[in-house]
C-alpha cells in the first residue's frame, strides 16, 4: 500500500478512457490526477502503450516536476502539468491529447469560434489558442514553457481557467483540465466534438455566423447557471 494509491488509480482509469474515446493513437496523450494536500500528482509513464499500463506504473511527481515515487520515467509533458498545478489552484486533473480535430485547429493557430449551442453548453467563449513556442522557448525547458504559454494566453484574454477548462497550444495540440481527472477527460472529448463541428460548419458555410450572445447565455446557464434545469 502507498499513500499515493488513490491518485494512481484515478490517473490510470482516466488514461484508459483516452483510447476508448478515440482521443489518442498509440502512446499519444497523457492524463494526470493530483492530490493537493500531498502536493503531488500521478501521471502516465512516457511512451508506454495504453494496453501495458497499470495503476502501479503511474509515476508520482511533485508540483515542481520532480519524481517522488515510481520506477518509470514520467510523461514527456510532465512539466506542463506541474506548472499548471502549481499556479492554478482548484484543478486536480489535466489531460493532453493529439486528438485530430482539436489538433488541426491548434496547428492552424486559430481559436475555435462559438458557432452553436453544443459549444455554448460547455463554455461561453471561443476555445482559446495559445501562441506557439518561440525559438528561445524551444531551446529552453520546452514543456515547462508550454505551461507558462497557456497561463499567459488566459491572462491576455482575461479568461478564468475555472470556467474555460480547455486550450489549444499553437502548432501543438490541446490541453484540458478540471476538478477531477474524469472531468478533464470529459472536457477533452467535448473539445474534440466541438472542434469537428466547427470545422465542418466552416466547410459548409465559410461565412457561418457566431452564435448570438442571448443563445450562448441561455444554453450555458441552462446547464451551469443557478436556475439550471438540465439533468435530474
Ligand atoms: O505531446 C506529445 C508528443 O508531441 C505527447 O502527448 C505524446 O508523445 C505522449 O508522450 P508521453 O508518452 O506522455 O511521454
Amino acid at each position: 500500500m502507498s499513500k499515493y494509491d488513490h491518485i494512481r488509480l484515478s490517473a490510470y482509469n482516466a488514461n484508459m478512457q483516452l483510447p476508448k474515446l478515440g482521443l489518442v493513437l498509440f502512446t499519444f496523450g497523457n492524463v494526470s490526477a493530483a492530490d493537493r494536500e500531498l502536493g503531488v500528482f500521478a501521471i502516465k509513464p512516457s511512451g508506454v502503450p495504453y494496453e501495458d499500463l497499470s495503476p502501479e506504473k503511474m509515476v508520482i511527481v511533485d508540483f515542481d516536476g520532480n519524481t517522488i515515487e515510481g520506477d518509470l520515467r514520467p510523461s514527456s509533458d510532465t512539466k506542463t502539468h506541474a506548472v499548471l498545478y502549481k499556479h492554478w489552484d482548484g484543478i486536480n486533473g489535466i489531460v493532453h491529447t493529439h486528438s485530430t480535430y482539436a489538433t488541426a485547429w491548434a496547428q492552424s493557430q486559430r481559436c475555435i469560434p462559438i458557432f452553436g449551442t453544443t459549444h455554448a453548453d460547455h463554455l461561453t467563449c471561443d476555445v482559446p489558442c495559445a501562441a506557439p513556442m518561440n525559438d528561445e522557448m524551444i531551446k529552453g525547458d520546452y514543456e515547462y514553457q508550454t505551461g507558462f504559454q497557456i497561463m499567459e494566453c488566459f491572462e491576455q484574454k482575461g479568461l478564468d481557467y475555472k470556467e474555460v477548462e480547455m486550450v489549444l497550444v499553437g502548432n501543438h495540440a490541446p490541453f484540458t483540465w478540471g476538478k477531477t481527472a474524469e472531468k478533464a477527460v470529459y472536457n477533452s472529448a467535448v473539445l474534440e466534438t466541438v472542434a469537428q463541428m466547427a470545422l465542418l460548419t466552416e466547410q459548409i458555410n465559410n461565412n457561418a455566423p457566431r452564435l448570438k450572445d442571448a443563445l450562448i447565455k441561455k444554453h450555458f446557464e441552462r446547464k451551469h447557471g443557478p436556475d439550471s434545469y438540465y439533468g435530474q
